[in-house]
Parts: structure tokens; C-alpha cells; sequence
């Protein structure tokens, strides 16, 4: 499908529209060609014939047909623009909810500068092709036709004098065309690096004044800004070569126009009317190629717009469901059975290696492993974030890859460890996976989470605006939100990864006693550091390198004498330096 199927697939919705001003761009052609005439007609009847009679009828047809063109190309402008709106519309619809299906790989591929440059300026380009370009273009061929019949039957030899340059203007255009397509789409690129350049400084603005290197950022900034120019300026280069000759091929119909108009009326082989007449309709194959260039430079720049569009609209997510996904509510049971996972960019790489363990509803597993052991992974794989490379996670007794993701993700909820908060009121962002919740229940599980005190003596309490244009919040407090957010949503099995780490001791203790009153059957699996949060656990798995070392419940684990009973010495040992401190001080 080339780029003009592919767009067509949306502007056809709105055909009504199209057909319309379709109609009226061929009626305003077609009209273009009687003022010419009627200046030709007083020229000869009024000036040469005397008939003055005929001149005002004449000059008031002339100003009447410019007027109904001119009111007829307001509304064709009018109804194109409304065609590309439509499909600019569908478009970005289509480009949003792709972006919801995608996963993993998609965006790890892809720079969130990309995506944004994708639903921005490719759009807008696309929106340029249809409400500007299409017109434009069609005009430039209907007035060139037009421009040939009409003036063929004044004069056919005059008209094949200019005709002859016609295949000098396809040459270049052509030559022109094949320039600017690879030249459009490396700006493109470009512009996605700047993009990406920026969104990425945006979000990490902290950091870059923390480390002061603002400096470092603005050269990095300019590079790539001048790398912009650059791109921009070559094709500015291209235009430089091509359009001024397409001018001076366009100039140069006058001076045949003059010169063998002028030999044809001496010889009395056109009359001068007739010349003027010629003369009048001379722009009508002078614009065409004089727009030409300027026209292929925005068909190229839509068409290096679709490549990256249509790329986003194909791309599929990994996870896809094998069978028809079961409907029904997770109980809960969590089973691995001889996972293993590698990911797809580096398959040879396992991050988890033969991991088996069994969960059942209402109890908690806990999970310890050092930084980069896999534990955020294991618990990615519960919610088919991705899918086992081998070996089977089951749900209900059910493979995971039999549930579609949706439904698990429905009903799986990931306190994860990136807390983003919308830029949205308190309220919003708790009852974000559950709209239906009342404010009740919102304020029960804020409390619950240990969220509900600090809100309340927020400026405006649960209504409150936070996250990115929001007030600030600290680590831990965002941490207590993103939990009562987990919480409303009611999940069977809930996943805790880190969740309670910016909070002190005393409060995650609270919070953990709190939370059993809400999870009693439900499947709970807590990833922490700290052993205080993990022993109430009724299983506990040690995460090393991917693979399970020991497994068992607290006192079991401590009698292995390995990591965790190690880990155990090491905090109780902090816990107690800490309180001699404390004791002393
Ligand atoms: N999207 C990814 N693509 C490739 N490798 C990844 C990806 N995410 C994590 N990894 C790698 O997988 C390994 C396990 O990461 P994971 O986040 O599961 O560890 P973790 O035990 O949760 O660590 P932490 O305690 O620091 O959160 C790490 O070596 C990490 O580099």
C-alpha cells in the first residue's frame, strides 16, 4: 500500500465532503477560463469593433464569475480542511490506542521523543498533505489541462510551442522529487532526536542541576539543533537547485507567448484579442510548474510523515493470547513450574532460571534477593508483562499465556517501583483502576496504606492536585498513595515490589497489620530488603542470580543458616547498633 492508499483509507470517510469539493474545484477550472475569454471578447468587440454597448454587461460577467469562484474556492478550502480534520482525528485515534496495546519491546525501541514526534509533527504533516496539498494540486492540474485545451483551440500551434517544455519540467521535478524524499526523511529522524533530546531533559531536569551540568546539556542540545538546521538547510538546497529553474522554464512561456503571439497577429493568423486571451491564460500553465516544487517538497515531507506512522500503527505487542481468553474471576493460585526467562533482546541471557513455587489464595510470599536477582522480573511475568522462555506460570491452574492480559492485569495488581502519580487530584490518582469506588472506601484504604493522616493536612486534602504540575510529594508519601491505589482496585493478587522502602519501620510495621485485614484471600507477594517485612510471610523464596537458593518460612530459612539468615544478623545487628544509639544519645 503506498502512502496515498493508506491515507485515502481514512480521508474516505469522508467522502461526501470530497465529492463536493471535488465538484467544485472542476467548476472553478473550468470558470477560471471565461474571464480570460470575456477579456479577449472586449478587447475585440469593444476596442477594435466598437460595440461599446457590450462593456459593462461584459465587465459586470467578469467581476460576477470571480466573485462565485472566489466564494466556491472558500468553501472547497472549507470542506478539505474538514476532510483532513476528520482523518487527522481517526488517525491519531488509531495512533493512541495502538500505543495502549504496545509493550516492552515497543518502548524500549522507541524514544518517548519519537512517539511524541509521531502524534505531532508527522500528524501535522499529514494534516498539511490533506488540507493544503490535495487542493493545491489538483488545481495545478485541472488549470493545466484546462490552459491546453482552451488555448489549443485558439491557437494550437502557439499552444505546442509552450507545450515543448513540458518534458524539461518533468525531468526536473522528478530529479527534484527523488532528492527530497531522502532529505525529508532524515529531517525527520532529526527532529525526533531533538524531540527525544528534550523530553529526556525535561524528565531528568533534577538530575541535570543536582549534577550541574546544565552545560553539558545545552551542547548536547545544540548538536543536535544544529544537526536540525543542517538537515533543514539541505533541503533547502534542494529546492535552491530545482525551483529556480522551474521559475525560469515558467518565464519563459511569456517570452514565446510575445514573441510568436505577436509574429501570428501581424501575419492576421490570431486576432489580438485572441492574443490577449492566450496572454490571460498563460498563468494557468505558469503556476502549475511554478508550484510544482513546493508541492513535491510537501508530498515528500507526508510521505517520510507515513513511514513512521504507519511503522507505530504496525507494530505489534509481544504478548498475545493463544486461546479465548477466560472471562472468569482469578481465585488466585500462583504457580511456576520450572520457570525460566531471557529478554527478547538478549535471549541468551537468562534472568531467571528454573524458578518453581505454588501460592494459594489468602497467603503471602515473600521475596529477598540482592539488586538485579530478578525480582521485579519474576513478579512481571505473574502479570504477562512478558511471557516464560520456557517452563509455565499458572494462574488458577490456567497457563498465563491462556488469560488474556487484559483480565490479568485486571486483577493482578504490580505496586511498582517507578510511583508516577497523574497529574491529577489525590481522589484521581487513588481510584485511578477503580472509578466506582466511593470515597469511603477510597479514605479506608488510604488509611490502610498510612495515606489518609498526611492527605488530609495536604492544602486541599484528597483534592489536592499532585504529580507533574502538582504539589510535590515526598518518595515515601507517593509510596503510601500508590498502594491505597492498589488497594481501591480490590485485586486478588497484589503485588508489593518495594513498596514500604522509603517509609521508617514503624510505619511499614502499621501498615502491614493494617493490610491484613484486607488481604485475608487474598494472594499476596511482598518484594523487600528488609526481613521485618518479610517474616510474617507463609513462604519466602532467596532470589540469587536468577535462580531460587533457598525457600522455606522464616524460622526454616534461619535454621538453613544462608542468605537470609545472614541478611536477618546483619539488620538485627543495625537494628540494635542503632538502638544503643539511640540508648546513649
Ligand atoms: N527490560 C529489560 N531488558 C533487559 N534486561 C533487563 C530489563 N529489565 C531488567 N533487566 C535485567 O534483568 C535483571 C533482573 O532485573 P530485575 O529488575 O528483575 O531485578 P531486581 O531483583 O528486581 O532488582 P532490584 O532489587 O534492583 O529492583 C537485571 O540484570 C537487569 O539488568
Amino acid at each position: 500500500m503506498n502512502p496515498y492508499q493508506w491515507v485515502w483509507q481514512y480521508a474516505r470517510r469522508s467522502q461526501l465532503q470530497i465529492i463536493l469539493a471535488s465538484i467544485l474545484i472542476i467548476i472553478n477550472a473550468i470558470g477560471v477560463v471565461a474571464v480570460p475569454l470575456l477579456g479577449g471578447m472586449l478587447v475585440d468587440l469593444v476596442i477594435n469593433q466598437r460595440h461599446l454597448k457590450l462593456l459593462l454587461p461584459l465587465l459586470a460577467a467578469m467581476i460576477g464569475i470571480t466573485l462565485i469562484r472566489t466564494l466556491m474556492r472558500y468553501c472547497y478550502i472549507i470542506l478539505w480542511e474538514r476532510v483532513g480534520q476528520n482523518s487527522l482525528f481517526a488517525i491519531r485515534h488509531d495512533l493512541f490506542t495502538k500505543l495502549q496495546s504496545l509493550d516492552d519491546p515497543f518502548f524500549k525501541s522507541v524514544s518517548n521523543g519519537d512517539i511524541m514526534a509521531r502524534l505531532t509533527g508527522d500528524t501535522d504533516a499529514i494534516r498539511h498533505f490533506l488540507c493544503w496539498v490535495t487542493y493545491n494540486a489538483a488545481e495545478c492540474i485541472l488549470w493545466f489541462l484546462t490552459a491546453v485545451v482552451v488555448m489549443g483551440w485558439i491557437n494550437w500551434q502557439l499552444m505546442l510551442a509552450l507545450i515543448i517544455l513540458t518534458p524539461f519540467i518533468g525531468w526536473l521535478t522528478t530529479r527534484m522529487s527523488n532528492e527530497a524524499h531522502a532529505v525529508f526523511f532524515n529531517i525527520r529522524q532529526s527532529f525526533a532526536r531533538l524531540n527525544a533530546m528534550v523530553e529526556e531533559n525535561i524528565s531528568g531536569n533534577r538530575i541535570v542541576r543536582a549534577f550541574a551540568r546544565e552545560d553539558y546539556e545545552i551542547n548536547k542540545f545544540e548538536q543536535l539543533n544544529h544537526d536540525y538546521k543542517n538537515k533543514n538547510m539541505a533541503s533547502a538546497a534542494v529546492s535552491r537547485r530545482y525551483l529556480p529553474a522551474l521559475d525560469f522554464l515558467a518565464s519563459l512561456l511569456t517570452v514565446i507567448v510575445l514573441l510568436l503571439g505577436s509574429f501570428f497577429v501581424i501575419n492576421h493568423q490570431m486576432t489580438l484579442g485572441e492574443l490577449v486571451s492566450f496572454n490571460g491564460f498563460l498563468w494557468m500553465l505558469n503556476q502549475p510548474m511554478r508550484m510544482s516544487g513546493w508541492l513535491i517538497n510537501d508530498i515528500q515531507r507526508f510521505s517520510a510523515a507515513t513511514i513512521k506512522i504507519r511503522a507505530m500503527l504496525a507494530a505489534q505487542p509481544q504478548i498475545t493470547t493463544e486461546e479465548v481468553p477466560s472471562v472468569g474471576k482469578i481465585q488466585g493460585t500462583v504457580e511456576f513450574q520450572h520457570v525460566d526467562f531471557a529478554f527478547p533482546d538478549d535471549p541468551k541471557n537468562n534472568i531467571l532460571t528454573d524458578i518453581s513455587f505454588k501460592v494459594t489464595p489468602g497467603q503471602t510470599l515473600g521475596i529477598l534477593g540482592e539488586t538485579g536477582s530478578g525480582k521485579t522480573t519474576l513478579m512481571n511475568l505473574i502479570a504477562r508483562f512478558y511471557d516464560p522462555t520456557s517452563g509455565r506460570v499458572l494462574i488458577d491452574g490456567q497457563d498465563v499465556r491462556q488469560w488474556a492480559a487484559q483480565t490479568l492485569r485486571d486483577q493482578i495488581t504490580i505496586v511498582t517501583q517507578d510511583l508516577f502519580l497523574f497529574s491529577d487530584s489525590i481522589t484521581d490518582n487513588i481510584n485511578y483502576g477503580n472509578h466506582e469506588a466511593s470515597l469511603p472506601f477510597i479514605h479506608q484504604m488510604a488509611n490502610i496504606a498510612d495515606a489518609d493522616n498526611f492527605i488530609n493536612q495536604m492544602p486541599e486534602g484528597y483534592d489536592t492536585v499532585v504529580g507533574e504540575r502538582g504539589v510535590g510529594l515526598s518518595g515515601g508519601q507517593k509510596q503510601r498513595i500508590s498502594l491505597a491505589r492498589a488497594l481501591v482496585k480490590d485485586p486478588q493478587v497484589l503485588i508489593l515490589d518495594d513498596t514500604t522502602s522509603a517509609l521508617d519501620m514503624e510505619t511499614e510495621a502499621t501498615i502491614q497489620q493494617r493490610l491484613q485485614s484486607v488481604t485475608q484471600n487474598k494472594t499476596v507477594f511482598i518484594i523487600a530488603s528488609r526481613i521485618s517485612s518479610l517474616r510474617h510471610a507463609d513462604q519466602i523464596i532467596v532470589l540469587r542470580h536468577g535462580k531460587i537458593v533457598e525457600q522455606g518460612t522464616h524460622d526454616t530459612l534461619l535454621e538453613q543458616a544462608g542468605y537470609y539468615a545472614e541478611t536477618y544478623q546483619r539488620q538485627l545487628g543495625l537494628l540494635e547498633t542503632a538502638k544503643g544509639g539511640e540508648d546513649h544519645g
